[in-house]
């Protein structure tokens, strides 16, 4: 039989209009939840991703600022302006859209960032509150995965969760989110031997790494969950995910599909905490 494909799409949907509920409600409390959206330099996908964030905040309610530098400013000025933005009141999150030109150190950028404006979840304060299990900015795509995959009401403590790619932004959290509801976490990258006897014991897996179809069939457990992260672009033009869709989804019992998997879940996690940032601000 073949896989039931998540539709992130339509949960996105689901959670979005949840949300605009809960920003109506901070509206009639006099809050109006902002958003600083940093943008340097001309990266297209970048550009394609702050202005689907725009979107979405403006969609549910949100207010976007949105802050764009050219590619080459230095990492000082840079800086300037994130502490500016963490004296604002009037900002309740500050998300520097990813990666930056190669002067701007990224981790000194996250680091300015105030952890209670840290929407991302990407300051090591956060990353280091979610690892001890205390509330806190959750990484989006993370978050929107561990969403995902709850929202299938499977059960996931006692699961074998292998996850394909150790980047700070999703294969690092991932792990630990699911290590936090008590899955027996690997982790796998590019100096792993035998790959392929490690994902087949995958009860979930979760691959982030970047290479078009990746993963086949033949590297898949009958009846795995496969949720793929790589938004990998084509010379064709086409979208394609690091995990081979025809072939595994004869194999695993839930698959996501790229585009429209993973992807919305990301933004619709970073509304999510926004607001959550709002909240909180205004000791709600
Ligand atoms: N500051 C951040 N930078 C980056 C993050 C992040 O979470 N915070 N993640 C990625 C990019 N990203 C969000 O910024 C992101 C990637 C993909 C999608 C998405 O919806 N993809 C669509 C396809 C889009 C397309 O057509 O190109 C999909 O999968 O359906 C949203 C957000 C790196 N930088």
């Amino acid at each position: 039989m073949s896989a039931y494909i998540i539709n992130g799409l339509e949960l996105a949907k689901e959670k979005r209009a949840q949300l605009a509920k809960e920003v109506e409600q901070l509206k009639s409390e006099g809050i109006q939840p902002t958003l600083a959206v940093v943008l340097v330099g001309d990266h297209p996908a970048s550009q394609s991703y702050v202005k689907a964030k725009q979107k979405a905040c403006e969609e549910i309610g949100i207010r976007s600022k949105l802050l764009t530098f050219p590619s080459d400013i230095t990492e000082s000025f840079l800086l300037e302006q994130i502490q500016a933005l963490n004296a604002d009141d009037s900002i309740h999150g500050i998300l520097v859209q990813l990666p930056l030109p190669k002067q701007i150190d990224e981790l000194k950028v996250i680091e300015t960032i105030a952890p209670q404006k840290d929407v991302d979840g990407f300051h090591p304060l956060n990353i280091g509150r979610m690892m001890t299990g205390q509330k806190t900015f959750l990484p989006c795509t993370p978050y929107g995965i561990l969403f995902m995959i709850q929202s299938l009401n499977v059960e996931i403590a006692g699961k074998h969760v292998v996850v394909v790619g150790r980047s700070n932004i999703v294969g690092k959290p991932v792990g630990q989110l699911f290590l936090r509801e008590h899955a027996t976490v690997t982790y796998c990258h590019s100096r792993t031997k035998n790959l392929r006897e490690i994902t087949r014991q995958a009860d979930i897996l979760i691959v982030a790494v970047g290479k078009p179809n990746l993963i086949r069939a033949e590297d898949v457990k009958k009846g795995a969950i496969v949720i793929d992260v790589g938004v990998n672009r084509l010379e064709n033009g086409k979208l394609c995910g690091d995990v081979h869709f025809e072939e595994v989804k004869e194999v695993a019992s839930y698959l996501t599909p790229v585009p429209k998997g993973v992807g919305p879940m990301t933004i619709t996690m970073l509304l999510h905490n926004t607001i959550q940032a709002a909240r909180e601000q205004k000791g709600k």
